[in-house]
């Protein structure tokens, strides 16, 4: 049995991943502490979760991944570093594993500077900040695309996204949600917060697109995970069309395995999610993702044959044309297969192979 510590926080997907791994780890006897930001989401979640969690301070090192840090910001990083380093001295765990993201920080580089094994997981198609300043004393980054922009030679292991590996019958997911059978299903998910920026257009863009729902190749109907803050404005706008359902947030489950085909930003939760059900994905990618790491993995998904990207800027001008073409039959299969190959089931186990792999051995 080890101790394992898992260093994460900031946004669901560097959080999501750790709490996976760890209760993979308890299913497997061992002992698991999460690490992060004292105060931080990942502290919620952990409670949530019923999981043992260390805060501590953390500070970013840059501004949107760009620009100068502020230096309150390099301070709180600073005083984190000492707090983990005092934790993690005091606990000795077998190794530590780092989700990135700059509450993930504290623990990764202080174990790394106690000489405890350290195994990271980079969810984007380009290393985060946290992840390349760690990278290099890492023993191994689990990694959840092929190639990954900015990754050392030698270090990447492919074990990909954990993900929720349930799945729903087509019909039964329909039903859950008040949807046509007749009828092809496109998601619109634009993450957890949904997205301002699709809210914005794809109402107007896919009345114009399927006139009454139709298509050339049958009738479509949408499901628009909208963002609750949004809501109020999103429903007005299709309130008179029978086949646009707008939603603050849906069941991602019963969303993923009704969908035949899926407008997303190009997080990588919502993009393996994807390729698990099997639904063809046109991705915008957010402009403002840090260091636009969204475009790598909107590209890496693209070449894969499961997706098209759309950039922000097009959205209005192409995606009506784009949804036309992938609602035919031929297109929508060869894509669904393509999504298939990606899929991510497994990554969990996968991870915490190699985690386990890498944990120093306990002097018997
Ligand atoms: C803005 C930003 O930087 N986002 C990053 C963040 O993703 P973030 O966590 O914001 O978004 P993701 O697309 O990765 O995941 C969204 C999650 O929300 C769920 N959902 C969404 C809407 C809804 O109605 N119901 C629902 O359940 C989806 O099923 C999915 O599991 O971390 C990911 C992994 O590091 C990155 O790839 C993303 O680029």
């Amino acid at each position: 049995m080890s101790e394992v510590v898992l260093s994460t926080g900031g946004t669901g997907g560097h959080i999501y991943p750790a709490v996976a791994t760890a209760r993979e780890l308890l299913k497997l006897g061992h002992r698991v502490t999460l690490l992060g930001q004292l105060g931080g989401m990942e502290e919620r979640i952990a409670a949530e979760q019923q999981l043992p969690f260390f805060g501590v301070q953390a500070g970013k090192l840059a501004r949107s991944g760009q620009g100068r840090a502020d230096p309150r910001e390099l301070l709180r990083a600073g005083r984190g570093l000492i707090e983990a380093r005092r934790f993690l001295g005091r606990l000795r765990p077998a190794v530590v594993v780092g989700f990135g993201g700059f509450a993930s920080l504290p623990g990764v580089l202080s174990a790394q500077s106690l000489n405890i094994p350290t195994v990271l997981h980079e969810q984007n198609a380009r290393l985060g900040l946290t992840q390349r300043l760690a990278a290099r004393r890492a023993k191994a980054v689990g990694t959840a695309y092929p190639t990954i922009a900015g990754l050392p030679a030698g270090k990447g292991v492919l074990v990909g996204m954990p993900v929720r590996e349930e799945r729903l019958e087509r019909a039964e997911a329909l039903a859950r949600l008040g949807l046509d059978p007749q009828r092809l299903t496109l998601l619109i998910m634009g993450g957890s917060q949904g997205s301002l920026a699709l809210n914005n257009v794809l109402p107007e863009v896919l009345r114009a697109a399927l006139p009454n729902g139709e298509s050339p190749h049958g009738p479509v109907q949408v499901l628009h995970a909208c963002g609750q803050r949004w809501l109020s404005n999103v429903a007005p706008r299709v309130a008179d069309l029978p086949w646009y359902t707008a939603e603050g947030y849906v069941d991602a489950v019963a969303a993923w395995s009704a969908a035949d085909l899926a407008i997303t930003r190009a997080g990588t939760g919502a993009l393996a999610e994807a390729a698990f059900h099997g639904v063809p994905t046109l991705m915008v990618p957010l402009p403002e993702s840090a260091e636009n790491h969204q475009l790598f993995n909107a590209r890496a998904v693209e070449a894969s044959g499961a997706g098209q990207v759309i950039e922000q800027q097009h959205v209005s001008a192409q995606m009506g044309a784009a949804v036309l073409e992938c609602v035919a039959p031929q297109r929508r299969r060869t894509m669904h297969s393509a999504a298939l190959a990606r899929t991510p089931a497994g990554a969990t186990r996968r991870l915490t192979e190699l985690v386990l792999a890498h944990a120093r051995q306990e002097a018997p």
